[in-house]
């Protein structure tokens, strides 16, 4: 493959996709990255650091990751000029690499761009955005028992809101389009439509149930209790209702669940544990005071994409912040592992913020190569370095007699207790 600005490693093997999606993991597979704006030039260097150090120590050298630079954002556009934000070849290589990392992008509040993260999801089709959520011992959290939160959300991440099918207000387009709903549809709620900006969210039974799908191979494989439909539907009735509808209706018909006590919930049985999954919904404003309260009784989330962002930093929240929230974006065969956070620019370039959220993304991207020893050796490296009580600033600020460490001290931190 020749590429304009990426430079393909010398050694090292691509990792490709079989037709039932599995993969073919090689010992030494080519691993592109994004380093990203803001602090991604403090926290991808570390992720990489922690990342070398655990597969080194749980394979000896039998197997090594060999980095592939590949550009977005403001990078992009230093290495290929002019207003090349988001490159093809970026996206190719992210394509034929199958499985990648990246550093947080920039989205300017209004004017043209659109968002980077949302542009990679959709023109890859990484329809999940995977977000594990739970508690590590010594971490500051506003609540008593953070320990009760373990969760993993499923967010919907092609559709929805979120997918910015959207035109400003005054614009022709938006003119249009008011006169089409005033003329033509019937609409009379509109409050004032002369000054109305328009927004579009497309929800889908297909892109629905594909997420649905995902959320409950989830909970089989990794012995989850339940299911949890997370939606606004009692207002969005044809959007977020349908998605709750999509999502019973996917549980009944493919898992052969049935309604309790005349439903909507139901119950499956997990056909490798024999236990019980329940499949529930729950309204998204309500589930925001619950999740505080009664954490316990969530386990897997499945849930639009508007929702999912507002939840993934919540839940982040509750048990110590967003400075260790990690993700994917999944599609069918390309995986893509990303923090839930963005660039927080004040801090950038100062080795300051926590780089555990990329640290732990690229744990779940070992995992998902198979590499579960090193990826069990940064959980243990990440819970001893945070119980050690030598941590970054946003849990010094937070934990009493805590020492406050640099970015890259933390990393070491995290190396020493692997
Ligand atoms: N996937 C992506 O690439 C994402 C990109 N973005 C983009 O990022 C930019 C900035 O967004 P913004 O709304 O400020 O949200 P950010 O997530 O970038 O930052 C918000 C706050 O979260 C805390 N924080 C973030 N990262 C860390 C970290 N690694 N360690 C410790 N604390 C951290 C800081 O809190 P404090 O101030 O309390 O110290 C920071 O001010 C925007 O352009 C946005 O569009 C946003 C989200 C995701
Ligand atoms: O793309 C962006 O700017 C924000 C993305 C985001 O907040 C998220 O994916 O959680
Ligand atoms: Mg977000």
């Amino acid at each position: 493959m020749a590429y304009q600005h990426i430079k393909v490693p010398e050694n090292g093997t691509r990792i490709t996709a079989n037709a039932d999606c599995s993969l073919n993991v090689p010992e030494d597979p080519i691993i592109p990255f994004i380093e990203g704006d803001g602090i991604g030039v403090d926290i991808t260097p570390v992720m990489q650091r922690v990342v070398d150090t655990a597969v080194e120590k749980a394979y000896g050298g039998k197997r090594r990751i060999h980095w592939m630079e590949v550009y977005a954002g403001e990078k992009a556009t230093r290495v290929y000029g002019g207003d090349t934000w988001l490159p093809q070849e970026t996206l190719d290589a992210v394509r034929d690499y199958v499985v990648s990392i990246k550093g947080p992008l920039t989205t300017p509040v209004g004017g043209g761009i659109r968002s980077l993260n949302v542009a990679l999801r959709q023109e890859l089709d990484l329809y999940v955005c995977q977000r594990p959520v739970r508690y590590y011992p010594g971490t500051p959290s506003p609540l008593k028992h953070p320990e009760h939160t373990d969760m993993v959300i499923f967010r919907e991440n092609s559709e929805d809101i979120y997918a910015g099918i959207e035109w400003a207000a005054g614009s022709p387009e938006a003119k249009r389009i008011i006169d089409f709903l005033l003329g033509e549809m019937g609409v009379t709620k509109m409050r004032f439509p002369s000054t109305s900006g328009i927004g579009i969210k497309p929800v889908s039974e297909e892109g629905t149930k594909r997420l649905v799908r995902k959320a409950i191979h989830y909970a089989i494989d990794n012995d989850r209790s339940s299911v949890t439909l997370v939606h606004k539907g009692n207002i969005m009735k044809f959007t977020e209702g349908a998605f709750k509808n999509w999502g019973y209706e996917l549980a009944m018909q493919e898992f052969g669940a049935t309604e309790i006590d005349g439903g909507p919930w139901c119950r499956m049985e997990n056909p490798r544990t024999g236990k019980e999954i329940v499949i529930k919904d729950v309204i998204a404003d309500n589930f925001l005071q619950q999740i505080l309260l009664r954490p316990g009784d969530y386990s897997v989330i499945a849930t639009l994409n508007l929702n999912g962002d507002y939840i993934s930093d919540a839940l982040a929240a509750q048990v110590g912040g967003i400075g260790i929230a990690p993700g994917a974006n999944i599609s069918d065969t390309v995986a893509m592992f990303e923090a839930t956070h963005g660039t927080a620019p004040k801090y950038a370039g100062q080795d300051k913020v926590n780089p555990g959220s990329l640290v732990l993304s690229a744990e779940m991207m070992l995992r998902h190569l198979g590499w579960v020893e090193a990826a069990d050796l940064i959980v243990r490296g990440l819970s001893g370095a945070i119980s050690s009580g030598r941590v970054t600033y946003d849990f010094a600020r937070a934990v009493e007699g805590a020492e406050e460490l640099s970015c890259s001290a933390f990393g070491e931190n995290i190396v020493e207790h692997m």
